[in-house]
């Protein structure tokens, strides 16, 4: 029998898992559950063909795992939403829920849980939208009660988004900005390069793909060459040439120190959203 899989709340991040997802054949959107209070707002969903319903209860009634992907300030909203549209009377399992809430422990998730009369294992993600093409990052932290085939199934379900790394909790708070918030940081990048390129005469869509491409390449040369990133730049730097009169130039505006401060920045708004 095939698997189950429900969404808690249907925004980008859902969207962007569950595309992840159906990136591989042997997922089908039938599969799929999505609640939220609007259903309006997810007939995208509807069009990739999963099911729509403003009750969390039944998605988590009729799915094997549940993918929460509210905002970490309606938490509680979310799951007594799950407890008052549960069906009532239907057999009670181990809920297995896997939180995509930024910020929020495993031990204050199961706080959120104690509503529920019945058993719940959870394992806290850390994904990030480009899973959506199958170049994404997962990071994921089981709690106690997860089994190893539960990790397994996870891994299995998100094969087709890109990387997915077991890491401690610890790690999960001090290190999940740069996957999670990551793509936003590259997108002004990449804007920004294509800005460079547009002053100087280049066409727009032109210069948008070059620079896009600038950075998937340069990714893919650090994670295949396995040289360190300073090494690569040296290769690009001739003496005397271009590349390092750029370079300098990228010093002059701090770009390491204002990179450093936008992980540093998010990591601590990170924190301040777990403690509410
Ligand atoms: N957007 C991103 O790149 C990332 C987001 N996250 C996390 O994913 C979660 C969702 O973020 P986004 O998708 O960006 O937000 P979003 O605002 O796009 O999606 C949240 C969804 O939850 C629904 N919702 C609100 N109250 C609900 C309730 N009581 N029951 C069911 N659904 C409800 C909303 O209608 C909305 O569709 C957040 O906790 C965030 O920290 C984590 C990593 C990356
Ligand atoms: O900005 C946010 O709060 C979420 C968490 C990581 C990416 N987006």
């Amino acid at each position: 029998m095939s698997i189950t899989i429900g969404f808690i709340g249907g925004g980008n991040m859902s969207t962007a898992i569950a595309k992840g997802i159906l990136r591989n054949d042997s997922y089908s959107a039938s599969q799929i559950w999505v609640s939220g209070p609007h259903t309006a707002h997810l007939k995208h969903w509807e069009e990739m063909g999963a099911n729509v319903t403003d009750k969390n209860g039944e998605v988590l009634s009729k799915c094997d795992v549940v993918f929460l992907g509210v905002k970490p300030g309606v938490l509680s909203y979310a799951v007594s939403d799950c407890l008052k549209s549960l069906p009532s009377g239907g057999p009670r399992k181990n809920f297995f829920f896997v939180s995509m809430l930024a910020g929020i422990a495993i031990e204050t998730l199961h706080e959120a849980f104690k509503v529920f009369d019945f058993p719940t294992s959870v394992i806290r993600i850390m994904p990030n939208t480009p899973m959506s093409v199958g170049a994404g990052i997962c990071l994921y932290t089981p709690d106690d009660t997860i089994k190893p085939e539960q990790c397994m199934l996870l891994e299995k379900l998100l094969n087709s988004c890109g990387i997915c790394e077991k890491v401690t909790e610890t790690l999960m708070n001090s290190g999940s900005c740069l996957p999670g918030c990551g793509p936003a940081f590259m997108y002004i990048v990449i804007e920004a390069l294509a800005d460079g390129a547009v002053k100087q005469g280049v066409p727009r869509a032109m210069a948008l793909r070059w620079a896009s491409q600038v950075l998937v390449g340069s990714g893919e040369m650090v994670l295949q060459s396995k040289k360190h990133p300073g090494h690569l730049k040296d290769e690009v730097c001739s003496p005397g040439g271009s590349t390092i009169c750029g370079v300098t130039a990228l010093e002059n505006g701090r770009i390491r120190a204002t990179l450093i401060s936008a992980i540093e920045a998010a990591t601590l708004r990170t924190y301040e959203m777990g403690k509410k």
